[in-house]
């Protein structure tokens, strides 16, 4: 049963709403969950990709922890085959072999050589290797090997000297950094088995809309299905958090309630889409509301008997309203010390929502040190004609032109109600409030879509 809320009484306070600027917005999300950090956790190295890091890295020994040979051929003096040409090669005594792993057995003197394969260790006195294929074998008088040497060569070739990557000590990698694959082969390399991580924050996620569907049902007239729920849990995914679905609920205030109860109980940050307009079954507007008016949202902490009032994390409203298209009524609050994000339900609006104030607010939840989105500058390929009194987020493919430089395409179908454009988005191209649109070839800023 569907119940219709805010009568004719209502309607004052449902337009009560004063639009923030999409920066004061972020500042004022950035700000209620800085310090919530969350706690960390040991795993594997090879399950770390993908993680934040927990811990400052640094490298346990210089690296390469000994002199390497760059090649497969010959460790030598420098100074024996500085003068070596293919008429007049150097002979040089084949003393012994360095393979990989081994360690040679004594100082090389002057007028030998070492076999060394790639990745052995450069024999002392050594300070050149020379590659296989410049040699040619040879057998002295005497019966001993001997290695001719057809090119000169200078001190260092082919070596790479002992900490010529990184001095032991040196800091590797900061706590917030993603765990690239680059990461974790050093992380390998300087013995670290096991890696602190940030845990996953948990987003719950919740839909509301009296006409939703489930992703399984089959369509019925005037209903759609809930991809929102999902879209947003893919995001929250690849934000690096665990999503909590709870699912699609009625337009009811009581069953929205509950959820959050639920969603407070279990999560870290509540993430709910829908219902955020000036409609009659707007529900997550008229909590909100009634949040603002200080009735209250009965989360079961503040029903809990157990703690005083001056013991409840605090609540506040961060914002009912943003100056922006698509998502204007994108809403935000925190609700005794856990924040809510109340998405608009038109997807486009929603996706938006997310990615300029949920996943900010999850890269700080990780520790992340630069939270907001990774804004870049391209050129338009085609013109956005649409005046904006707000700032605009137009979906955009991204395409690098002949000239090497970086450019964006609006796409077709990009309305805040339709989604043909969000699964081929890659950036969003910011048209700032109070412009006419902007032009073909203008250059403009572009928000990186992860
Ligand atoms: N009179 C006015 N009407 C509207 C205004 C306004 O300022 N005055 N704002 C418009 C804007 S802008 C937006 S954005 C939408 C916001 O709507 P809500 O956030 O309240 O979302 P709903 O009303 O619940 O749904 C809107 C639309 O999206 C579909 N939807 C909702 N949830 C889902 C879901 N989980 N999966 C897929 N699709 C979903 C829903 O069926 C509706 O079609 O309001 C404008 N109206
Ligand atoms: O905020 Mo709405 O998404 O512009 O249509
Ligand atoms: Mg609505």
């Amino acid at each position: 049963m569907v119940k219709k809320h805010s009568g004719m009484n209502g309607q004052g306070s449902r337009f009560n709403r004063r639009a923030v600027r999409v920066e004061e917005a972020q500042r004022r999300v950035l700000e209620a969950a800085a310090g919530q950090v969350v706690g960390s956790e040991l795993v594997a190295l090879h399950e770390s990709g993908g993680r934040r890091l927990a811990q400052t890295v640094t490298a346990s020994s210089d690296w390469p922890p000994f002199a390497r040979s760059g090649l497969d051929g010959y460790a030598v003096r420098a100074a024996d085959i500085a003068e070596a040409s293919p008429e007049k090669p150097a002979e040089l005594r084949v003393v012994y072999e360095v393979a990989a792993g081994q360690v040679a057995p004594a100082a090389l003197q002057a007028g030998t050589a070492a076999r060394i394969m790639t990745g052995a260790a450069v024999p002392e006195g050594a300070d050149a290797v020379v590659m296989l294929e410049q040699t040619a074998e040879a057998m002295l008088a005497y019966g001993s090997r001997a290695v001719l040497i057809k090119r000169a060569g200078a001190a260092g070739q082919h070596i790479a000297p002992c900490g010529e990557e990184f001095r032991r000590g040196g800091v590797l990698a900061v706590p917030g950094t993603l765990v690239r694959p680059g990461h974790v082969a050093l992380l390998g390399t300087f013995g670290y088995a096991e890696v602190a991580v940030r845990k996953r924050p948990r987003i719950a996620v919740f839909a509301t809309g009296s006409e939703l569907l489930a992703v399984a049902a089959q369509l019925a007239p005037g209903r759609v299905r809930d991809s929102n729920s999902s879209m947003v849990a893919a995001m929250v995914h690849q934000s690096g958090a665990e999503p909590l679905l709870l699912g699609a609920l009625p337009d009811e205030l009581a069953a929205v309630e509950a959820a959050l109860a639920e969603a407070w109980e279990s999560s870290d940050i509540i993430v709910t889409t829908g219902g955020v307009s000036v409609g009659d079954y707007d529900v997550m507007a008229e909590l909100i509301r009634a949040f603002k008016d200080g009735s209250g949202v009965r989360t079961k902490v503040q029903l809990s008997s157990l703690q005083s009032a001056a013991e409840r994390p605090a609540s506040r409203l961060l914002f009912d309203k943003v100056a922006m298209r698509p998502g204007s009524p994108t809403s935000a609050a925190v609700i005794d010390g856990k924040l809510l994000f109340a998405l608009s339900g038109n997807p486009g609006a929603c996706f938006v929502g997310f990615e300029l104030f949920v996943r900010p607010a999850i890269h700080l939840l990780l520790g992340v040190r630069e939270a907001l989105p990774t804004v870049v500058r391209a050129r338009l390929l085609t013109a956005v004609e649409k005046p904006s009194p707000h700032d605009r987020f137009v979906r955009a493919r991204l395409v690098i032109g002949e000239n090497g430089m970086l450019s964006a395409d609006p796409l077709a179908f990009a309305k805040s109600s339709m989604m043909a454009s969000i699964a081929e988005a890659e950036g969003l191209v910011i048209i700032p409030a109070g412009s006419k649109g902007a032009e073909v070839g203008e250059a403009v800023d572009v928000i990186l879509i992860p």
